[in-house]
């Protein structure tokens, strides 16, 4: 079963839309520069909407130590999402399990940025594009090598009309979704994230008639 990431919620219906549509994990944005910002205290408030089995992520862009604690004051059981340039071992030096964002491009080596990132818990697979995500922006899911020796989450310009063929064709461990179930900048439609999960179950449902 393929999980879902829905990232950049900033709203106390959308976390509640997020859920209902069958959201496994949701993302907190806390990188100032994003349209989809919210400090530590907010996400605080928005994780603890959360119901049992569903995931709070706080995602950070090249932070300070003191930024990342400050978010895991308020969201102490947070898996991380590291989405700039940060070292391994500072990404790994929180106690806490990260995904790891690589910027797919041509001649970008995976193998190789998955070899400097061991302790990475997935590798999150986005495009490469300006301010470093969130940018409604597909890659070339040809890029991705076999064999990446990590569970990847599938990213990038995903939405309900291309996540079906993200999933045949790459097989990822989850997919992640910003740009492409949003009303506007920060503010999602809950039409477009349950078409998203419902497009999700549907490529699962294709992988399982494949193998019987
Ligand atoms: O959501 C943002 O604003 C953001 C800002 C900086 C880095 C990453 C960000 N979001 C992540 O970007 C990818 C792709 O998003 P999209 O679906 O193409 O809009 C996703 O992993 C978000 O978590």
């Amino acid at each position: 079963m393929t999980r879902i990431k829905i990232c950049g919620l900033t709203r106390e219906a959308d976390v509640d839309d997020a859920v209902a549509a069958g959201a496994d994990a949701v993302g907190l944005v806390l990188y100032a520069k994003s349209p989809r910002a919210v400090t530590a205290a907010r996400a605080g408030e928005l994780a603890r909407r959360l119901p049992p089995f569903v995931t709070p992520v706080l995602l950070f862009v090249n932070a300070s130590a003191q930024e990342v604690r400050a978010g895991l004051e308020e969201v102490p059981m947070a898996l991380l999402q590291f989405h700039g340039d940060e070292l391994a071992d500072d990404c790994a030096s929180f106690g806490r399990p990260f995904l790891r964002a690589a910027r797919m491009a041509p001649g970008f080596d995976l193998l190789d940025f998955a070899a400097r990132h061991p302790q990475a818990a997935a590798l999150l697979l986005d495009a490469h594009v300006e301010g470093y995500g969130g940018g409604g922006k597909a890659f070339d899911w040809s890029l991705i090598p076999a064999n990446v020796p990590r569970p990847l989450v599938l990213s990038g310009g995903l939405n309900p009309a291309n996540v079906i063929d993200g999933i045949l064709h790459v097989r990822p461990w989850a997919v992640d979704v910003s740009s492409g179930v949003e009303a506007a900048k920060g503010i999602k439609d809950a039409a477009l994230m349950h078409r998203f999960c419902e497009a999700v179950r549907e490529a699962d449902a294709r992988m399982a008639d494949a193998i019987s």
